[in-house]
């Protein structure tokens, strides 16, 4: 079953496809499409990357998409929406994550590429200084710009957490800061940088994309804005858009 609903009275669009792998492929020709269409008019588009298996997934679709060459690569900017807080060649880092599925195979801009700190960079083991210097970069970029992104992908957890803002956390109720560092992710490893709420309302559009039943309850309490169950999944908004991209199976609940 493939669907597309509209669930007009939160402002997102949900698009559930009858599998994960027509669920990435789509995912990936959305976005090629997206930010081609985004260059068109800007010239240059703004994408923060996010890691997990489904994100991941999309990346390694992307790169062999038959439509990969609409996109210029070199004017493209990354960011992440969150990092995990290990040496940067440790295969647990997103970033070498998205290098090894995506941006080893398109020509992007070295320049315009900004990875989280890792915990063998500049700042060694302080992860407060990495989220601090990450939070300034996209602070210095928000007074010139009115979105951060113009599309922020993003995975959803079991407990519905999305980048690395987990339920309850103090890093979810951050009010302004655009980065924080988290300890103790119930989710390893457990330091980890991530992007706040602050800078993911700052996305033109932000993209919710998960398959896979162990995430059913968790969508439907975030699609459906649940306040007896509230997830942080369910204070995503994008500026101009909310899109959610589900597999049958995460969306059997909604
Ligand atoms: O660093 C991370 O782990 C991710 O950013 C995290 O937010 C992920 O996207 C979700 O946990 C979903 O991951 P799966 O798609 O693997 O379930």
């Amino acid at each position: 079953m493939s669907h597309h609903a509209s669930y007009a009275e939160h402002g997102s669009d949900v698009l559930v496809r009858d599998s994960e792998d027509a669920l990435t492929e789509s995912v990936a020709t959305e976005l090629v499409r997206s930010l081609a269409h985004t260059q068109a008019r800007e010239g240059s588009a703004s994408l923060a990357v996010t890691g997990g298996r489904t994100g991941i997934a999309v990346f390694e679709r992307v790169s062999r998409h038959h439509l990969v060459r609409e996109v210029d690569w070199s004017a493209v900017d990354f960011y992440w929406s969150d990092d995990r807080f290990v040496p940067r060649n440790d295969p647990e880092r997103n970033e070498l994550q998205v290098r090894r599925a995506l941006l080893q195979y398109v020509p992007v801009e070295t320049a315009r590429v900004f990875p989280m700190p890792a915990s063998d960079g500049v700042y060694g083991s302080d992860c407060a200084a990495a989220a601090a210097s990450y939070a300034d970069l996209l602070a210095r970029k928000a007074r010139t710009s009115g979105s951060l992104f113009d599309i922020c992908l993003l995975g959803v957890g079991e407990d519905g957490h999305v980048a690395s803002l987990f339920p309850g956390s103090a890093a979810a109720e951050e009010p302004l800061r655009y980065a924080v560092a988290v300890h103790g992710s119930p989710k390893p490893p457990s330091t980890r940088v991530t992007l706040t709420f602050p800078a993911i309302a700052r996305a033109a559009e932000t993209w919710l994309v998960t398959a896979g039943a162990a995430k059913a309850a968790a969508v439907a309490s975030a699609v459906h804005k649940d306040p007896t169950d509230p997830v942080p999944a369910a204070r995503v908004r994008g500026r101009v858009r909310t899109r959610w991209f589900l597999d049958d199976q995460a969306a059997s609940a909604l």
